[in-house]
This record gives structure tokens, sequence and C-alpha cells, in this order.
């Protein structure tokens, strides 16, 4: 058995200390990242660049030691693998070719069909593996099929889904199968990331939110469950994490559905009700506010010790509710990390 951190939080063994990494830890608030990046040329160009994305990976774990890194890529990159075409327009996110009709549901390739596209990712995974501490965990990831379905369905980023829950309710049949199709394709993706390295995967529902009752039931929980099932058929005892973001009530339970072994938590719920209600099942992960990496001062050091007191009881992995913004201090990340270490 691994002693790494990550992986005995991940077994359900509580720590004195918990555990630390952030969502988005490679990124824009870091001086070196912008760096690299210009290097890379685009955003895009750096996912694909195998060195150069490990290069920005392992940043964050030089600079603050975090007990994990999390692979460089993009949740987008599986839709581009399966013939999407995929461009980030600076300042406003990403923009997709749309799938909307059985013809354009057809028109995508087989889930056999996307390593070519993806093999500089898993090339990335096997560089850090070689390149990272050994007392880091490294942290594969993709998309959940709904999430990655709303960027596909609107060809970018919505605020409330609109067109994803439109196609939902007027074509049943092709909304189910673009998700069927982000299923499978998911569980080969991560598969592959699996042998080159990952040891651990997490899946990022980032807008579970916006499903309610069934429709949680049927396009969270269900994939998510799927995929989780089909993994651990093959990779017996692999760790997985899940984030269905602003799930509220449908954190509850959440961990047996799917069986995913932690649950990521955004900061829309308290620590405290996320510790009674959904730590009581197993490891949780979460969920600092991102904006005190921005503000930082007495206010980071208390709202810190708060999270790390409230799932002190439990298996706990530190980590923010959501993605450290890109007007984030690296001081303020420093300060959160020797609050955790330190007390
Ligand atoms: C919805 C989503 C996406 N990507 C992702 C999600 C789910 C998590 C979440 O809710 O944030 C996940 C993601 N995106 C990125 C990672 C890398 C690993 C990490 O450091 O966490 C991960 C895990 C890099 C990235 N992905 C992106 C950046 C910024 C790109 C840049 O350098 O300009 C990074 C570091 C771009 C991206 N990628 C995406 C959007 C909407 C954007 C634009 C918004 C933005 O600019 O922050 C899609």
């Amino acid at each position: 058995m691994s002693d790494k951190t990550i992986l005995r939080a991940l077994r359900g063994e509580v720590l004195p200390t918990p555990p630390v990494w952030m969502m988005r830890q490679a990124g824009r608030y870091l001086p070196e990242y912008r760096a690299t990046r210009a290097q890379a040329g685009d955003f895009l160009s750096l996912c694909y660049n195998s060195e150069l994305a490990a290069e920005v990976t392992l940043q964050p774990i030089r600079r603050y030691g975090f007990d994990a890194a999390i692979l460089f890529a993009d949740i987008l990159l599986l839709p581009q693998a399966l013939g999407v075409d995929l461009w980030f327009e600076t300042g406003e996110g990403p923009r997709m070719s749309t799938t909307t009709t059985p013809a354009e549901l057809a028109a995508l390739k087989g889930c056999d069909d996307i390593h070519d596209t993806l093999a500089p990712i898993y090339e990335t995974v096997r560089i850090l593996r070689r390149e990272l501490p050994s007392e880091t965990t490294l942290i594969g990831f993709a998309g959940a099929p709904w999430t990655v379905a709303t960027y596909m369905i609107a060809g970018h980023g919505t605020r409330d889904q609109g067109p994803a829950h439109a196609l939902k309710a007027t074509d049943r049949a092709t909304f189910a199968g673009i998700i069927d199709r982000l299923t499978e394709a998911t569980v080969e993706y991560l598969a592959k990331q699996v042998e080159a390295g990952a040891e651990v995967v997490k899946l990022f529902d980032s807008w579970a939110g916006s499903l309610k009752g069934q429709d949680f039931e049927d396009f969270a929980v269900a994939p998510t469950a799927r995929i989780i099932a089909e993994l651990k058929a093959r990779f017996p005892g692999l760790p997985v994490i899940a984030f269905p973001r602003e799930a509220g009530e449908g954190y509850v339970g959440f961990a047996k559905k799917t069986g995913a072994d932690c649950v990521a938590i955004d900061n829309s719920v308290s620590a405290d009700w996320a510790a009674a209600h959904v730590q009581k099942d197993g490891c949780v992960q979460g969920n600092l506010d991102p904006r005190h990496m921005v503000t930082g001062g007495d206010a980071l050091v208390e709202a810190t010790r708060e999270v790390v007191r409230a799932f002190s009881k439990g298996p706990h992995i530190f980590n923010l509710g959501h993605g450290i913004t890109p007007d984030a201090d690296p001081e303020n990340v420093a300060l959160m990390v020797e609050t955790i270490r330190k007390g």
C-alpha cells in the first residue's frame, strides 16, 4: 500500500494534517505559467505539447509542495478528439462546432478513434510519473458527460446551460445519445491515462447543479456511476474523485450511488454541512472559497483553519471550492498551505 497522503485519505484514513492541492493550480496566476504558455503559443498548443504541459504541471509542485499534481489538459480535448472543432477566443473562453442533430451525433468518431488526437496527453502523464517527487500523487481527469455535453450542444460556455436543457426537452434521443457517446469515450480516455501512470482520476461535473430531480439521477449520477464501475472493473482499487459542482442536496449519498471514493465540495455549502451530510460516507475534498486567494490576510487564515477544523473528524483532502482565478496572489497560496501545515 502506498503511503502517499492523498491515497491514504482516499482510502478513508483520517490524517492529522489534511493533504492539499488546488483546482487550476497550474494557471495564469503564476508568472512561470504565463511564460511557458507564451512559449507554447496558445492554450491548446500548450495542452498538446507534452514537455511543456508537464512543465506547467510541475510548476506549482515546486513552488508549494502540493500533495497532488493534476495533469495539465482540458475537459474539452475529449470532444475535440471525437471530431468536434474547438478553439479558444481570447478573454471569452472556449468555442466549438455544435452537436445537436442525429446527423451530427452520427458523425462523431468512435471511442477507439480518439487516441491519436489524445496521445500527447498520455505522454504528458508518462513524463510526469518520471519527474514528480515520490510523495506527490498524480491525478488524471475528464469532464463528466453532462458538463462536456453542455459545451458541445451550445458551442460555448453558458450561464444556465439553456441549449442543453432545451435539447433534452425537445430531442431526448439525440441528447441521450450524446451523453452515452461521451460516457463510453470518457472510460477509454481515463483508462489510457491510468495505463500511462495516473494514480487517481477526477470527474469534473461543473454544471451538475443545473440538473434537478430525476434529471440529476439520469444525467449526473448514472453516467458517473457507469464510468466509475467500468474503470474499477479494469483497474481494481483505482481511486476516483467526483465533483458534482453545486449539487446542493444532490451531494448527499452521491458517493454511495456512484461508487466514488471522494466527493469534491464547492463553496455554496458550508464545510460543517458537508462534514455532517457527505463526509459521513467517506472522503471529501474542498472547500475554501477561491476568492480568499485574491484577498488574503487574516480572513484567509481564519477561513482555512475553519475548513480544516470542520472536516477534521473524517477523511479530507484540502482544496478550493472551485478553480483558483487569474487575479489570485501567489503569496496567498503560500499562506494557505502554511496555515494548513503549521496550524
Ligand atoms: C468547465 C471546464 C473547462 N475545463 C475544465 C473545466 C471543469 C472545471 C471547472 O469548472 O473549472 C477543467 C480544467 N481546465 C484546466 C485543467 C487543468 C488542471 C488544473 O490545473 O486544474 C482542468 C482540470 C486547465 C485550463 N483550462 C483553461 C485554462 C485557462 C487557459 C489559459 O491559459 O488561458 C486553464 C489553465 C481554459 C478553459 N477551459 C474551460 C473553460 C470554460 C475555460 C475558459 C475559462 C478560463 O479561462 O478559465 C473548460
